[in-house]
């Protein structure tokens, strides 16, 4: 017999992240092959015929698991009853504009669709925030919808933790998916940190494989800090099909779990690592039975002080320019 279906709303439906995203939710990406899914897709009402041409190309996919597909601008129509939301739907950021100038811009959108999802989602909807400045952005949601839990309100790291594999195993000849226990804390921004330090190649440690701890300070960590802007300068676009790749890789693993294995998401603070509670902060994560644990414990060094410090800092700083709003 077939599964009854599960409901994902995507924000942002007309934009360049979700022409990739939506296909791969189709496909069976993010729930599986057996499940059929319904897709509830947001956008502005200027940006309706343009979700249509999507809808369009999403048909003549004849994926098997597609049960339908719901088109609205209205965010409590889109997130009625969902099971999963992937909130991508933002103003992107342009050639030399930085993070903190979008935040004014977004947090109204983020507002009016976190008091969405507290009246019309599941209450066990799972949420990832993927529109910049993401961490933020996750923190307007989950305060706007206070009678969803907030640990089910999470935004993308994943793409950072991604970049990273990518970058380590290139330097340490290895495979990325052999790299185990990297960590990413903090803001997605140029401030995010790749902590190494507890990260395994087949039990050996990654930062004995890389052997150049000059080079992971001032080479890998900038270098991932600011491959958003590096992509942007050669493309004239942001990131897109890795960013759709690392929102699928997120909520797969949150669905699905990581047989122990560590991931960095975004989640609100329950106070760990002196974190103060509700700041939505990357860290380390394992999941397992649609849940997710945040990895805890873990030692800090002077220089992992000094990046988590500063990453912080910027998401305190971003969380007292949204506090008016916030009311
Ligand atoms: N967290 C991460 O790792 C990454 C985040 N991003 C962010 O994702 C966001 C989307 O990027 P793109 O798809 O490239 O942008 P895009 O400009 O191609 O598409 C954005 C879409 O969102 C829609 N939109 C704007 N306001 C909306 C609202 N209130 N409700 C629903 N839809 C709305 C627009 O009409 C447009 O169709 C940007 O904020 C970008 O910075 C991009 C890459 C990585
Ligand atoms: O940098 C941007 O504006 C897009 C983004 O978040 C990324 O690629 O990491």
């Amino acid at each position: 017999m077939t599964k009854p279906a599960v409901r994902v709303a995507v924000t942002g439906a007309a934009g360049q992240i979700c022409y990739s995203l939506l296909f791969r939710i189709a496909n069976g990406d993010l729930y599986g092959k057996d499940q059929p899914v319904i897709l509830q897709l947001l956008d502005l009402p200027q940006a309706q015929g343009a979700v249509g041409g999507v809808v369009m190309e999403l048909e003549d996919c004849a994926f098997p698991n597609l049960a339908d597909v719901v088109i609205t601008s209205d965010p409590k129509v889109a997130f009625k009853d969902i099971d999963a939301g992937i909130l991508v739907g933002a103003r992107p950021r342009s050639k030399g504009m930085e993070r903190a100038d979008l935040l004014s811009a977004n947090a109204e959108i983020f507002k009016v669709q976190g008091a969405a999802l507290n009246e019309v989602a599941k209450r066990d909807v799972k949420v990832l925030v993927v529109g910049n400045p993401a961490n933020t952005n996750a923190y307007i949601t989950a305060k706007s919808a206070p009678d969803l839990p907030a640990r089910n309100i999470t935004a993308m790291l994943r793409l950072d933790h991604n970049r990273a594999l990518s970058q380590f195993a290139k330097k340490a000849g290895v495979l990325s998916q052999d790299i185990e226990k990297l960590a990413v804390w903090g803001n997605h921004s140029p401030t995010m940190y790749a902590d190494y330090r507890f990260a395994t190649v087949k039990g050996k440690p990654l930062p004995e494989l890389v052997g150049d701890e000059a080079w992971y300070r001032d080479t890998l960590i900038p270098t991932v800090g600011k491959r958003g802007a590096a992509i942007i300068e050669a493309r004239g676009l942001s990131s897109a099909a890795s960013a759709a790749n690392a929102a699928i890789d997120h909520m797969h693993d949150w669905i699905h779990g990581t047989n122990g294995a560590w991931v960095s998401m975004g989640v609100a603070s329950d106070g760990s690592y002196g974190v103060p509670e509700g700041i939505v902060f990357g860290v380390p994560a394992v999941c397992a039975n649609g849940d997710y644990e945040v990895v805890k414990g873990l030692p800090m060094d002077d220089f992992s002080k000094t990046k988590f410090d500063g990453t912080l800092k910027e998401l305190l700083d971003e969380r007292d320019g949204v506090s008016a709003l916030l009311g």
